[in-house]
């Protein structure tokens, strides 16, 4: 992993509370504003940031050039003043997101960091690099996604943190929850997705 991550990397204050959506964004649309949203009142973050992915670790296929995502993703966030769109995790030399977390931690010292990702992430994080870590180091806001609707009941990562589980009401409490600490939001359903858009020949990789 480099650690020199250059100019023109996201500002953060030392305790700010800041929202990572790491995703392909391949292509990204109004379901991951929707989340971004959604999270950013109900979890109390300061900002959220998108992490455009090099690529997932996980995916066969690679995803459309990281330039072309980042300026779709730009244009889909439209200058909103607390979202930012980042390729940080090229810069730092990684595409997982437990080395990714330890990266930020080093370059960002007193920032709040708190993941966050869809329902359809929590069924399959157990399969992620060093997952366990991730849920070890910060509190992790998972958004209910339409096809999922079992996973923060019968997903392996849930039955292993299930006491490190907030309930809904506890929701504005997780930013500051030392890790680990998770929390299931109920928000209202976005069936979008960057496969269907795929599919439907709007986004060409
Ligand atoms: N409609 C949605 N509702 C809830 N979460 C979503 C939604 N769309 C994306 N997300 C979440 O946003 C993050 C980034 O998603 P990603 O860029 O992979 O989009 P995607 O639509 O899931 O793509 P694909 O269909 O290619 O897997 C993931 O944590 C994903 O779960
Ligand atoms: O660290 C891993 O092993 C790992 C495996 C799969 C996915 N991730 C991360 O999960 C996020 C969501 O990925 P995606 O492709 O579903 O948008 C993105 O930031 C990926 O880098 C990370």
């Amino acid at each position: 992993m480099r650690h020199v991550i250059g100019p023109g990397r996201p500002l953060a204050r030392p305790g700010q509370v800041i929202g990572l959506l790491g995703g392909s964004f391949d292509p990204p649309h109004e379901g991951h504003v929707h989340v971004t949203l959604e999270a950013m009142k109900r979890f109390r973050l300061d900002r959220v940031w998108w992490l455009v992915s090099p690529g997932n670790p996980l995916k066969r296929e690679g995803p459309a050039e990281l330039p072309r995502r980042m300026a779709a993703a730009k244009a889909m966030v439209g200058g909103h003043p607390r979202i930012t769109v980042t390729d940080i995790e090229s810069r730092l030399g990684t595409r997982y997101t437990a080395q990714t977390l330890q990266g930020l931690a080093g370059a960002y010292p007193g920032v709040r960091f708190v993941w966050l990702m869809g329902e359809d992430n929590l069924a399959g994080i157990h399969r992620w690099d060093r997952w366990q870590a991730i849920f070890d180091s910060v509190p992790i806001g998972v958004l209910a996604r339409p096809g999922q609707p079992a996973a923060a009941r019968t997903a392996r990562a849930s039955r292993l943190y299930r006491g490190a589980r907030l309930g809904v009401a506890a929701a504005g409490l997780l930013a500051r929850a030392p890790a680990p600490a998770w929390c299931h939001l109920p928000i209202p359903l976005r069936s979008i997705s960057s496969t269907a858009i795929r599919a439907s020949g709007n986004w060409v990789r």
